[in-house]
């Protein structure tokens, strides 16, 4: 554990946290791993709670173990909802950090701000001298899979709130306690609605990039032209930049869909209703690319029905086990409406987690496998659904293992990037492949 040097002067030393999800657990464990400080993380969900205090962290995200070993415990304690009051009103800070679902109620996105109204409840009445809306945001990174380097060595932390406290011991006595954060990378605004509205609209255009992508994808595939090309050349225009340039089934996770919903609801509430069918038209077009997907599977293998189909990568992305919002789910439900059975296998999602996404009537047509090799045994069709090392960099010896063992023809349909592979010898081995965007390879391709 770290000491902070401007320990002399810290004025925060005992922090209580509402909520111990994903954002309130990895940001405590960084902050407690670098401060002299107590930090008691509070959840109204006491299963939650008990992980926590038996060492589980109740989410999946690399790197955090052994600081949080270190911290547990120690600087990082843990309360149940009926520790509630008695750990804020002894505390000198308060972080709020619920979630705030946005819910599809009558065909409106609608911001349910209930959890939020709650915590404040909670601070006006067991802290009443502790209420001081003051917002903090880290836009412009924090992703799932990386939020340890993200935390640790981060872009931008802004902060947003009025002029009285950012320009006060309040926000110095923060700043005092961020002391890993470089100077470069903190800002103040003394404007909450833009900083807020900065981080829909960094996600909001994230999403309709990758819309506008996977729609280039799908012109590029109508007149046989290389998306690996495309994405080359408009990479070097630095107007673009070469991120976020990967087409594919369509974004996943719980943040794009999020907050470009809310922005709809937004514009939806302002009376913008060209704004919101923008962003409306992003969703659906996310939607289109996982359609797009299983047709050109269903169009290439002749038809689909009783064919057995290997899936590989469930996730939303690479190197994470988070299935909110996966495009991958969808492409399977809408593979098993058309009568296929399937194989999947994900080497970062527990098996526990893949069946509960499938409703009862079609689960008997899902295997949880344990290996590729036993996910592509007499299947037809291979599906790349999630971008995975393993599959870029397995090397031609891998792909003969599955060539192996699946029935022939055999077929690659490649929804990511893997651009690890050289393609040409896979479908050498005699695999016919398809991704998204770019041309076919092997049987009756080349
Ligand atoms: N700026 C950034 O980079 C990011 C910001 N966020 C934001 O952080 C917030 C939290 O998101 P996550 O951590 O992903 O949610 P989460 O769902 O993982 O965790 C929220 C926790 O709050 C608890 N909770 C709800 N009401 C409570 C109450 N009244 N008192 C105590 N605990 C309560 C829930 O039981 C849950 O365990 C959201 O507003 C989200 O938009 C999330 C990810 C990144
Ligand atoms: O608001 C948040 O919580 C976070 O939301 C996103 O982070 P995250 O949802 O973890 O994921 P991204 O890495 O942005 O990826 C989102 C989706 O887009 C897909 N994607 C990404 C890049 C690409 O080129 N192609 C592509 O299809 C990914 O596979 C994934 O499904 C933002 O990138 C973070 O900056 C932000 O802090």
């Amino acid at each position: 554990m770290n000491q902070n040097p401007n320990q002399q002067n810290q004025d925060i030393y005992n922090i209580a946290c509402l909520g111990s999800g994903y954002t309130a657990g990895l940001t405590m464990i960084m902050m407690a791993f670098h401060c002299d400080v107590v930090i008691t993380m509070l959840d109204v969900d006491n299963e939650d709670i008990d992980d926590w205090e038996a060492g589980i962290i109740p989410f999946d995200e690399p790197n955090f173990e052994h600081m949080f070993d270190q911290v547990r415990n120690v600087r990082l304690m843990f309360g149940q909802s009926n520790n509630i009051a008695a750990a804020l009103n002894t505390a000198d800070f308060i972080v709020i950090a619920v979630d705030n679902p946005i819910q599809r109620i009558k065909k409106k996105n609608t911001l349910n701000l209930t959890k939020w109204k709650d915590s404040w409840e909670q601070v006006a009445m067991h802290a009443p001298d502790k209420l001081n809306p003051t917002v903090v945001y880290n836009p412009e990174f924090y992703s799932l899979g990386t939020a340890f380097n993200d935390l640790q060595n981060p872009r931008q932390v802004i902060f947003g709130g009025d002029a009285q406290i950012l320009n006060g011991p309040l926000f110095h006595n923060v700043r005092k306690l961020m002391y890993w954060v470089d100077q470069n990378a903190v800002f103040r605004y003394h404007d909450i609605k833009s900083v807020v509205l900065a981080k829909l609209g960094i996600n909001g255009l994230l999403a309709s990039k990758l819309s506008i992508l996977n729609s280039i994808a799908s012109i590029s595939a109508a007149v046989e032209a290389d998306m690996n090309t495309i994405m080359e050349i408009m990479g070097r225009d630095q107007r673009l930049g070469p991120t976020y340039l990967t087409p594919g089934i369509g974004f996943g996770g719980p943040s794009l869909e999020r907050d470009t919903r809310l922005l709809c609801h937004v514009a939806q509430n302002k009376g913008l209703l060209k704004e919101e069918q923008i962003y409306t038209k992003v969703l659906e077009n996310n939607e289109a690319a996982e359609k797009r997907f299983v047709n050109m599977v269903v169009d290439k293998m002749n038809g689909t029905t009783n064919k057995t189909i290997a899936i590989f990568g469930l996730a939303s992305k690479h190197g994470i086990s988070d299935l909110t919002n996966s495009p991958a789910i969808q492409v399977c439900k809408l593979l098993l409406d058309h009568d296929v059975y399937l194989r999947i296998y994900d080497l970062y999602v527990p098996n526990a987690h893949i069946l509960g996404n499938f409703r009862r009537g079609v689960q008997e047509r899902v295997v949880v496998a344990t290996s590729p090799v036993q996910a592509a045994t007499n299947a037809s069709a291979i599906c790349l659904l999630t971008d995975c090392d393993a599959y870029q960099h397995g090397g031609i010896q891998f792909y003969n293992q599955l060539f192996a063992v699946m029935t022939q023809p055999s077929y690659i349909f490649n929804g990511r990037q893997n651009s690890g592979i050289n393609w040409q010898d896979v479908a050498n081995i005699g695999f016919s492949i398809h991704a998204v965007g770019r041309p076919s390879r092997g049987l009756g391709f080349e």
